[in-house]
């Protein structure tokens, strides 16, 4: 279970406790701060607060070791090579993920620079998946895909949840946050988190 006690960054504050395999939808207008606590909770930006997984303090582990168990996915994902397989430390173990995300296996020999926005979108998830983290923070995942492929990352991530993996989900789709989030949490402009009642 990742337990999340009093963070603060900036205007935020925020506590609230994430199951294993538990998945849930964040929204809130933009510019609220949803992109803010993600970042946060991977240790990714100078926060306060007390973040755990299972009981474990992430101050206990080296940066590092943390955001590869919570891991934070951004919406434009970085990249910091020129061919899109040497992102990968095992392509070949990537290409079932690649396909059923939609894209050619032969993608691993293309430049990143000739990629789309879409297919950086799926390859920077297929890259967090890899790290089978336990849990994933996502951050707007199908913001610049079709609807076929946003099912298909639905669909992948649906099925890592219900092996154990916890998510947070932030989107601006009221019907995809009611569709993968067991709860959807709105944060307000005040930086705080409220569970949406239907
Ligand atoms: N380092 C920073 N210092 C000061 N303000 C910041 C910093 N980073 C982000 N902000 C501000 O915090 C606010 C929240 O930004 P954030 O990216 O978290 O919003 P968001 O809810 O994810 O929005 P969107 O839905 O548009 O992605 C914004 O007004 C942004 O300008």
């Amino acid at each position: 279970m990742l337990t999340v006690t009093g963070l603060k960054r900036l205007h935020i504050s925020v506590s609230f406790n994430l199951q294993d395999g538990e998945c849930v939808a964040l929204q809130g207008p933009s510019g609220v701060g949803k992109t803010l606590l993600l970042r946060s909770i991977a240790d990714l930006d100078p926060n306060e607060g007390t973040v755990k997984l299972d009981g474990i303090l992430r101050e206990a582990m080296p940066a590092p070791a943390w955001r590869k168990r919570v891991t934070y996915l951004a919406a434009e994902p970085g990249w910091w090579s020129d061919i899109v397989q040497e992102h990968f430390k095992g392509w070949d173990d990537a290409l079932p993920l690649v396909a059923r995300l939609g894209l050619p296996t032969s993608c691993g020999s293309w430049s990143v620079q000739r990629l789309s926005t879409g297919e950086r979108q799926r390859l920077g998830l297929v890259r967090a998946l890899m790290l089978r983290s336990r849990v994933l923070l996502l951050d707007e995942p199908t913001s610049a895909l079709d609807s076929a492929s946003a099912a298909a990352v639905e669909s992948v991530i649906a099925e890592r949840v219900s092996n154990g993996t916890s998510v947070v989900w932030s989107t601006h789709d009221d019907a995809q946050a009611r569709r993968v989030g067991s709860k959807v949490l709105v944060m307000s402009a005040e930086g705080g988190i409220e569970e949406k009642r239907p």
